[in-house]
């Protein structure tokens, strides 16, 4: 079943546009956590992994029922090296246990040939002796564009072979951002022509609900560019990092549904995750997570009402 499909059919059954990023910083780990793993492992790589993933599996078990998606950055996985990687691997196992989608943050490219490397470990099956033994668990992964269409191929052929998809970045939620994706070229912004490519990248991955496997990467931080971006990009489906701790709000994020009320996926990373820091949340981290995806789902849903978008 093509990605977005399955995407648009867990929002549905969530009632819920919200994409949970696990982002383990472990000097924000509840002390609980990383203390039991230095008493058991000392101060090792072995006790980062069993730290990192204790403290997922806890905001996966709490936010479960509230968000149709998780978004693992893997940056904070493999600075750890291969007990990074394994705490990535299984985190991502449990999360697909617990009948949540993964989008693997790891925005990959390079040339072609390289590209297909990346397609096949981060969404599809490697060979090796011959066999393809190994499958990636992740529902899709984050893809840099600047290389053009030869590095972004292989990663739609992967799409479609394996039911996956990819988010390429078109309009970033840093400040800088500006600095390149709104440079204009025969009067058209970067990023709109960047809009236009994803928009034909998608065309061989439409789902039977009218959203392609080929989605892109839209900052909450900017709403005015993401409704040109909307209008660019009709059947894309946008993922929307900068909700929250970068500042973006329900409001913001409503540029980039379509009037169908669907088209977009919110992320929240530290705005979630560690919710327990904050005075207005529980000082519990598995139920001040709950409280903040609880209210987040229900602002963006609101805001969806209000706005006379909302599918339910
Ligand atoms: O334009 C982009 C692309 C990716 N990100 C990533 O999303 C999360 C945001 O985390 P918060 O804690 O909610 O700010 C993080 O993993 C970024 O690497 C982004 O922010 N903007």
């Amino acid at each position: 079943m093509n990605f977005a499909d399955r995407l648009m059919d867990k929002i549905d059954e969530k009632q819920s546009h919200v994409c949970v990023g696990l982002d383990p910083r472990l000097n924000q780990i509840p002390t609980e956590i990383t203390d039991k793993a230095v008493v058991e492992y000392g101060t090792t790589l072995e006790a980062v992994y069993h730290s990192i993933l204790e403290f997922n599996k806890g905001i996966i078990d709490a936010i479960a029922d509230y968000a149709p998606a998780v978004k693992p950055q893997m940056a904070f996985y493999e600075q750890y090296g291969h007990w990074g990687v394994k705490a990535f691997e299984d985190t991502v196992a449990y999360a697909k246990k617990a009948g949540l989608l993964v989008i693997n943050d790891a925005k990959r490219n390079d040339i072609g040939s390289t590209a297909q490397a990346y397609a096949d470990g981060h969404l599809g099956s490697p060979k090796f002796w011959g066999e393809q033994k190994l499958e990636s668990n992740s529902d899709s992964l984050t893809v840099t564009p600047y290389l053009g269409s030869d590095g972004i191929n292989p990663f739609v052929e992967t799409c479609r072979d394996y039911d996956k998809g990819i988010f390429v970045l078109v309009k970033t939620s840093n400040p800088s951002s500006h600095e390149l994706q709104d440079l204009e070229s025969g009067g058209v912004k970067i990023y709109e022509q960047m809009a236009q490519l994803v928009s034909k990248w998608g065309e061989e991955v439409v789902g039977t609900r009218g959203y392609s496997a080929v989605g892109a990467v839209v900052g909450a931080t900017y709403p005015e560019e993401a409704a040109k971006l909307r209008d660019i990009m009709k059947k894309s489906y946008f993922l929307v990092p900068g909700y929250g701790a970068q500042g973006g709000t329900a409001e913001d994020v409503l540029a980039s549904f379509n009037d169908d009320g669907y088209g977009a996926i919110i992320n929240s990373s530290r705005g979630i995750i560690f919710a327990y820091q904050k005075e207005e949340y529980s000082n519990d981290y598995q139920e001040a997570a709950k409280e903040a995806v609880v209210e987040m789902k229900d602002n963006i849903n609101k805001a969806l009402t209000d706005a006379d978008k909302i599918s339910w």
